[in-house]
């Protein structure tokens, strides 16, 4: 596993102005694709309300109704309300703001070892002549707590505080989408109780010529459940969404959830993972954390047994690590990656 090293474009952008971007970095066939208004007066994805979702938790109701169409039709949700406490997510902001303002060297002291993917640096990087995206990230493990490593955080007790409580969240909804599927609520979330958790979090520099790069290349999450915070106000994340990208514009406050591939190989297609990219700002910097959470390390991934009694598998089934190992060794493409998944 691992990335081939990539300079940092942060630095790029701080040693250059940001006027001139290096060809590796041009993306002619992105600007061409078709994207959906700016956000504004579009279709949004749904909105779900995680207090109302937590009071059906054991009847179900018109909120859980909601999610599970949110799930089939959209893949993609803003969660209100939910349950991690307003301080716990401005700590996490600061803290990962605070991150991308210490000067390069320092940054380095958390750079990524070969072959592996925690630290500072690039994922997905497979090949010395792919195109790279207009970005910078931080790739840590969170859970199980033994995972962690420590030395690539940057400061620890905000970021632990806020990767427990947004696994609740996750084994929350978890939960309330097996009943949504007809199963038991703890079907899902019983193989996560372990469960791992992973942070990306996502630095975007600004871009003079933004229409021409890509901050993060389309793709689709490799886990079950993403939850991302938008850090600042800068929007940016886009979502395949009939063809077209579809700007999703941020609730303040809110979690953006999307299904992923574990997820969808799970519900043996009924929920499917979506894909979506980042786009760059001309002027602004953006962030944000992607939380991702896995089942347990020696969990198999497959379709659920109680779903295909009276049908065929569509999927696969594999070990976590190898189902992982696959993922990381790929450039980012789509859904290229659970195609090669797929049955027949
Ligand atoms: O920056 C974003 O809004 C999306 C991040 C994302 O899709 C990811 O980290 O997988
Ligand atoms: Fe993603």
């Amino acid at each position: 596993m691992g990335s081939l090293p990539v300079p940092s474009v942060q630095a790029l952008v701080e040693a250059t102005g940001g006027d001139d971007v290096p060809p590796r970095y041009l993306r002619p066939d992105a600007a061409e694709e078709a994207v959906t208004g700016d956000g504004d007066g579009e279709a949004q994805i749904p909105i779900i309300d995680h207090r109302r979702l937590l009071l059906e938790l054991d009847h179900g109701g018109e909120e859980s109704a909601r999610l599970h169409r949110a799930c089939q039709d959209w893949g993609f949700f803003q969660l209100v309300n939910h349950s991690v406490p307003d301080d716990v997510v401005e700590s996490m902001k600061v803290n990962i703001q605070q991150f991308f303002q210490l000067p390069a060297e320092t940054k380095k002291r958390f750079a990524q070892e070969r072959g592996q993917l925690e630290g500072y640096g690039q994922l997905f990087v497979v090949s010395e002549d792919q195109k790279l995206d207009w970005a910078d990230m931080l790739f840590l493990y969170a859970q199980p707590p033994e995972r962690r490593k420590t030395k690539f955080w940057p400061d620890q007790p905000a970021t632990f505080r806020y990767s427990g409580a947004v696994k609740d969240v996750s084994d929350s909804l978890l939960a309330t989408m097996a009943k949504n599927l007809g199963l038991k609520r703890e079907t899902i979330a019983d193989k996560c109780i372990r469960g791992m958790q992973s942070f990306r979090m996502n630095y975007y520099p600004p871009c003079a010529q933004a229409e021409r790069v890509v901050g993060l290349s389309p793709h689709s999450d490799a886990n079950l459940l993403t939850l991302v915070l938008q850090v600042n106000h800068v929007q940016g994340l886009q979502i395949k969404r009939n063809g077209s990208w579809l700007p999703v514009k941020p609730v303040p406050g809110a979690f953006i959830v999307n299904i992923g591939d574990m997820l969808e190989v799970f519900t043996n297609g009924r929920y499917r993972s979506i894909e979506h990219r980042a786009v760059v700002d001309p002027k602004e910097e953006r962030l944000s954390v992607a939380a991702f959470h896995f089942p347990d390390m020696d969990a198999m991934i497959g379709p659920l047994k109680e779903l295909t009694a009276q049908e065929d598998d569509a999927y696969k089934t594999l070990d976590l690590e190898s189902f992982m190992k696959i993922f990381f060794a790929t450039k980012l493409e789509g859904k290229s990656f659970l195609d090669r998944m797929k049955l027949n």
